[in-house]
């Protein structure tokens, strides 16, 4: 179970090798067009098995709407979503009944409840950010009539950093790439990596476009606190920055500054968000992934009961995970900010007449 939201709820049910996975999504206001095509598409898009650079599990993820929804548009009830898996292959997973794989969850899980479901990670493979997507596509249907666009696109692998940032580019790139001329040498190293039988890391940039002043909670419920929960909550997610990040605290304050003018600021080092509330510039964020744990080198580890052993690994993983990871990004994105826009709506009393209007 995963939760966030103060008005728009969701969680998500579902193992990777169970029979499905899928999302509850509670709190989208009635008379939203739910267009079904966009929401299978956003799926599409982090769907495993696409190209070499992910793995090699094939799975359609065809999204099915249960409840919520009646004549296309949301009831204003709980929206329901379910994919089935179609692709499991369990039985790759018998030589790591016994044993846990160094970087992933298995150590932790098995230690904290005391049941090792090995068949793929069981409920910590990240199989389970399918279902995110799903909820993320109806809150991006949400704010699409408002204007308000989340885009991504991977800026660094292996190290190797985009110079521009091209998210219309991005879209049409294999690895999603930001910038065309990094994009050779960024597959380069996934491949090189994978065939190695190892993996990368990566950074996923996630801009938001369009959404207004005055989203966030002040001191409580920050709009940059909520967007790091919601992307260190990500699997394989190991840090968030919001604009300058890191670098800022290396800055002066007179370069960090965004000097106001009557017109607007004059640069975006905050990424958008001052004490906890959007300012109104694009809301940009990086995410850091780490490289993915299932690698095929062979690797010192122990079992279940504590016996030191040397294995190697089988079954299909991605080569780096911040690939497909950054279509989750813009789907928890889209939740926070729905979820942003809807808590607002009761913060002042033009915005509750509007809203029972
Ligand atoms: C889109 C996506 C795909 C992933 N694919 C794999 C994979 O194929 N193999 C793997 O071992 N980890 C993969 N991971 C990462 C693991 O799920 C993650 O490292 C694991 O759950 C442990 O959690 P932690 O890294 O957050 O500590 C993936 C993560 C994401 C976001
Ligand atoms: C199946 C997907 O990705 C999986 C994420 C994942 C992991 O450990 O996170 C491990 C691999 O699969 P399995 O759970 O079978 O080991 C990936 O293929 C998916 O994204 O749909």
């Amino acid at each position: 179970m995963n939760s966030f939201g103060m008005k728009l709820r969701y969680s998500t049910f579902g193992e990777s090798h169970g029979k499905a996975i899928g999302c509850l999504l509670d709190g989208v206001p009635a008379g939203l067009d739910i267009d079904e095509a966009y929401i299978q598409s956003e799926l599409d898009r982090r769907k495993p098995g696409k190209s070499e650079f992910e793995t090699a599990r094939k799975e359609a993820d065809e999204v099915e709407i249960l409840s919520g929804v009646f004549e296309g548009k949301s009831t204003g009830t709980p929206i329901a979503m379910i994919i089935y898996n179609t692709n499991q292959k369990s039985k790759d997973y018998t030589n790591i009944k016994d044993v846990f794989r160094p970087g992933h969850a298995d150590f932790t899980y098995f230690h904290k409840y005391g049941i090792r479901d090995y068949r793929g990670g069981g409920r910590s493979s990240a199989r389970e950010t399918a279902a995110r997507v799903a909820a993320g596509a109806v809150a991006k249907l949400m704010l699409k009539e408002l204007d308000i666009e989340v885009l991504s696109g991977i800026s660094e692998v292996a190290g190797i950093k985009a110079e521009t940032f091209d998210y219309a580019k991005a879209k049409s790139s294999i690895i999603y790439a930001l910038d065309a001329d990094k994009e050779e040498e960024q597959k380069e190293a996934i491949l090189k990596a994978k065939n190695d039988h190892d993996s990368v890391g990566g950074v996923s940039r996630v801009v938001i476009k369009g959404a207004p002043i005055g989203l966030g909670q002040p001191l409580y419920y920050k709009l940059d606190g909520v967007l790091a929960d919601a992307m260190m909550g990500l699997n394989a997610v190991k840090a968030v920055e919001i604009g300058d990040g890191i670098l800022s605290a290396a800055t002066l304050g007179s370069d960090n500054n965004d000097e106001i003018r009557a017109n607007g600021f004059e640069s975006n080092h905050s990424g958008g968000i001052l004490g906890g509330i959007s300012n109104g510039e694009d809301i940009v964020m990086n995410v850091y992934f780490k490289p993915t744990p299932s690698i095929f080198k062979e690797q010192h580890t122990v079992t279940t009961t504590n016996e030191e052993v040397d294995f190697s690994l089988k079954g299909r993983h991605d080569p780096c995970v911040a690939i497909r990871g950054t279509v989750v990004c813009e789907a928890m994105a889209a939740l926070v900010i729905a979820d942003m826009l809807l808590l607002n709506m009761g913060s002042t009393m033009s915005g509750v007449s509007k809203y029972y209007k």
